[in-house]
């Protein structure tokens, strides 16, 4: 899959183990160095870049290097997005371009917790109300792309509130986080196809920016057909 070589990255937001031990498994957990690199706002052309713009969407770019903190993978802080105008959660779309990833969505009230296996290729749609956590569960780099509404924040207040997401992925397996006062089972499977939102296995998801697939990142509730088919 395409590493967006071509596209100049501009410097990037890096995430420090002082912002990461709020949701670690084991919060005195200790790193050198960065543990992830987000590449936000790119396009590959002056016109691409006036559409994202004019349609208020982000294209980014993630490098999670292979890590294990005190026998937890590698992942990402985790957050929720909050409910668009139109009063449904702003949803967001993942491909991975090299690696494996894990995308660990969950329900705030972590009654639904899923994760999605990902390989190269591979498209993930986070459904509206899901906050996800991407997981790198190899010993080697994880490079992906997401394509998501620029008109919000993200929010961290339950990841820290509960030290995490509802499950740790460790080196010796999955473990319920106890601090969540009661978790639904974890389901595990593979990222599906799912043509009506444009993921298409091997299809980059960068050839949605200037066609009409997009729509639901800006107006999810116009599209609660198609979430509820994904579900
Ligand atoms: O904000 P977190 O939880 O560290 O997650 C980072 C990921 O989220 C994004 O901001 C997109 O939602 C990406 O840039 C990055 O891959």
């Amino acid at each position: 899959m395409e590493l967006y070589r071509d596209i100049d990255l501009p410097e990037p937001h890096i995430r420090t183990i002082g912002q990461m031990r709020p949701v670690l498994a084991k919060a005195g957990c200790n790193a050198s160095g960065p543990l992830y690199f987000m590449y936000r706002n790119l396009a590959r052309t002056a016109e691409d870049r006036e559409w994202l713009k004019a349609n208020r969407i982000r294209f980014d770019y993630t490098v999670i290097p292979p890590m294990t903190l005190c026998g937890e993978f590698a992942k990402t802080k985790g957050h929720y997005h909050p409910a668009a105008p139109d009063g449904t959660g702003y949803p967001e779309l993942y491909q991975v371009l090299s690696g494996r990833a894990e995308y660990l969505l969950q329900t705030p009230d972590a009654s639904d917790v899923i994760v999605v296996l990902a390989g190269p290729g591979e498209a993930v749609l986070v459904p509206p109300g899901y906050g996800h956590v991407t997981i790198n569960p190899a010993d080697y780099e994880l490079c992906m792309v997401n394509l998501v509404s620029e008109g919000f924040e993200s929010e961290y207040a339950v990841y820290e509130e509960f030290h995490g997401a509802a499950y740790y992925h460790c080196t010796d397996g999955w473990k319920k986080n106890p601090r969540y006062p009661e978790v639904g089972e974890l389901k595990i499977h593979n990222a599906p196809e799912f043509p009506e939102a444009g993921i298409v296995h091997g299809r980059e998801i960068y050839d949605l920016i200037g066609g009409d697939a997009l729509g639901y990142l800006n107006h999810p509730a116009d599209y609660a057909d198609l979430f509820r088919a994904l579900k």
